[in-house]
C-alpha cells in the first residue's frame, strides 16, 4: 500500500511520533526525521471519556473510528495499533512529549531522564488534568520502544523570561523565591503562531500581537516581537478565561469562602474548580463549544456570553499590557473553528481597530479583520514544534556518536 512515505529519507529515514495528551484529546503526528520534519500520519483520539473518536490522517488514507471509552493510557494504544500500518515495525527513533508544566528550571526541550522524570512529578499538583496523563504516556512510550528518545518540551517554556511583573502574584517575596509565581501555558502553540507569523506577516510579527489559543483548555499571550510579555494562564493552567470545565479567574476569596464555610476539602476544590466549572459549571451541560452552540438551553447562551465577555476583557488588558495592539491571531479547536465565537468576541472592539470582516469570518479565512488591528485565524501545530525539537535531538545523539 502507498503510504506517501516517498521524501528524501525513504524507506531509511529515522521516525518521529509527536504527542500531545490535553484535556480532552491525545493528539499524535509521525514524521520523517529531516530539518523540517515531513508530517506522514496526524490525528487525535478526541472527547476523551465515554465516547472517545479516533480520527486521523496515516499516510494517504483516512482513518476514523469509535473508541468507546478511552482515558490516556486506551488511546495511546490505539493510536500506536493505527500507526503500524505506516511504521510496518520500524519504532519511532525519537518520541517528543508535550509536557505541560516544566516549573523553574526547564526553558528548553529536555532528554526525559529517570532524575527529569521525578522532578517533573513534582509538578503534577499545578496541571493535574495534563501533567499525570503526559507523563503516562512518557511511561508508556519507553516501555513500547526502550531504544528511542524520549524528549519533553515545555508548555511553560516560551514564558519563562516574560517581564518580572507578569511572573509574580502580590504575595511576600519569599513565595515567588519557592516557585509561586505566574508561569503561563500553551507556549508550544504560541511557538508555532509566533513562527508562522515570521514567515507570513514579518512586519506584524515584529509588533505587539495577542495570541488567543481557545480550545478545551484556553489562555491568551501578549507577545512582543515574537516573546512573550504577559499570559492568562499563571501558577496552575486554572486562572485567566473560562475553559471547558475550569473556572477560569476567580477571587481567591472564593476558595477561602468554600473551604470555611461550605467545608470544601482541597480534593473536592480540586475536582470543582479543574473538572466541574467553567462552560461545563456554567450551562450546567457539555464542556463541548459545538453542543452549547447548538443548544437552545437559556444556560448554554449564558456560558457562551460569559465566556466571550472574559476573552473580550482579557483582550483589552493584554492590549494595555503591550502599550497598544497590532494583530489578534485566533487558534486552538474553538478559536480556529467557530465564527461565531470570533465575532463575539471582537463585537463592539471597533475602538482597538478590531472589526472583522463578516463573511471572511465565516469563511474561515486567514485573515479576518478589516480595521487598523489585524485578525488572522492560523491553525496551531503544537505536534510540529515537538517534531523539531526531536529533530534536534537526533542530529545532537547522531554527531555525539560520529
Ligand atoms: N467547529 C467547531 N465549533 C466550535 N467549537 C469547536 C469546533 N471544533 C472543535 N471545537 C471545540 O474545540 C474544543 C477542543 O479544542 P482542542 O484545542 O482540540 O482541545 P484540547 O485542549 O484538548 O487540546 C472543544 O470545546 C470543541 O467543542
Ligand atoms: C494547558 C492547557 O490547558 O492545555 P489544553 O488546552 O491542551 O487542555
Ligand atoms: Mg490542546
Amino acid at each position: 500500500m502507498d503510504h506517501g512515505m516517498t521524501g528524501a529519507g525513504g524507506a531509511t529515514a529515522e521516525f518521529i511520533l509527536s504527542l500531545n495528551a490535553g484535556s480532552s484529546s491525545l493528539k499524535f503526528s509521525l514524521y520523517e526525521a529531516g530539518d523540517e520534519p515531513r508530517e506522514i500520519a496526524v490525528g487525535q483520539v478526541e472527547s476523551l471519556g465515554p465516547n472517545a473518536r479516533f480520527k486521523a490522517r496515516i499516510g494517504l488514507e483516512q482513518v476514523e473510528d469509535d473508541l468507546g471509552s478511552a482515558n490516556h493510557h486506551v488511546a495511546l494504544r490505539a493510536i500506536l495499533e493505527k500507526c503500524e500500518t505506516v511504521l510496518q515495525g520500524r519504532p519511532p527513533a525519537c518520541i517528543g512529549h508535550r509536557i505541560a508544566h516544566g516549573g523553574v528550571d526547564y526553558e528548553a526541550p529536555q532528554l526525559l531522564t529517570p532524575e527529569v522524570m521525578e522532578k517533573l512529578a513534582l509538578l503534577e499538583p499545578l496541571a493535574p488534568l495534563h501533567q499525570p496523563h503526559n507523563l503516562a504516556a512518557v511511561r508508556a512510550s519507553i516501555e513500547a520502544f526502550p531504544d528511542a528518545l524520549q524528549i519533553g518540551c515545555f508548555d511553560t517554556a516560551f514564558h519563562r523570561n516574560h517581564p518580572w511583573v507578569n511572573d509574580t502574584f502580590g504575595l511576600p517575596l519569599k513565595y515567588y523565591d519557592r516557585g509561586v509565581r505566574r508561569y503561563g501555558f500553551h507556549g508550544l502553540s504560541y511557538d508555532y503562531i509566533t513562527g508562522t507569523l515570521a514567515r507570513i506577516d514579518p512586519e506584524l510579527a515584529s509588533g505587539r500581537v495577542v495570541i488567543a489559543h481557545l480550545g478545551n483548555g484556553a489562555s491568551m499571550c501578549g507577545v512582543l516581537n515574537g516573546r512573550s510579555i504577559a499570559s492568562t494562564m499563571g501558577f496552575s493552567a486554572l486562572d485567566g478565561l473560562p475553559m471547558g470545565t475550569r473556572c477560569g479567574q476567580l477571587d481567591p476569596g472564593v476558595v477561602l469562602y468554600l473551604m470555611d464555610q461550605e467545608g470544601l476539602s482541597a480534593s473536592e476544590l480540586t475536582k470543582l474548580l479543574y473538572n466541574e466549572s467553567g462552560l461545563k459549571g456554567l450551562s450546567g451541560a457539555t464542556n463541548d463549544m459545538r453542543a452549547l452552540e447548538a443548544s437552545q438551553q437559556l444556560e448554554a447562551e449564558m456560558a457562551i456570553e460569559y465566556y466571550t465577555f472574559r476573552a473580550r476583557r482579557e483582550l483589552g488588558a493584554l492590549a494595555a499590557s503591550l502599550h497598544g495592539i497590532d494583530g489578534v491571531v485566533f487558534c486552538g479547536g474553538i478559536g480556529e473553528n467557530s465564527a461565531a465565537i470570533r465575532a463575539r468576541i471582537c463585537n463592539g472592539m471597533d475602538w482597538m481597530g478590531i472589526t472583522l470582516d463578516a463573511r471572511a469570518n465565516t469563511d474561515n479565512e486567514m485573515s479576518i479583520g478589516i480595521g487598523r488591528t489585524k485578525v488572522l485565524v492560523i491553525p496551531t501545530d503544537e505536534e510540529r514544534i515537538i517534531a523539531r525539537a526531536a529533530s534536534r535531538a537526533l542530529n545532537e545523539r547522531a554527531m555525539a556518536k560520529d
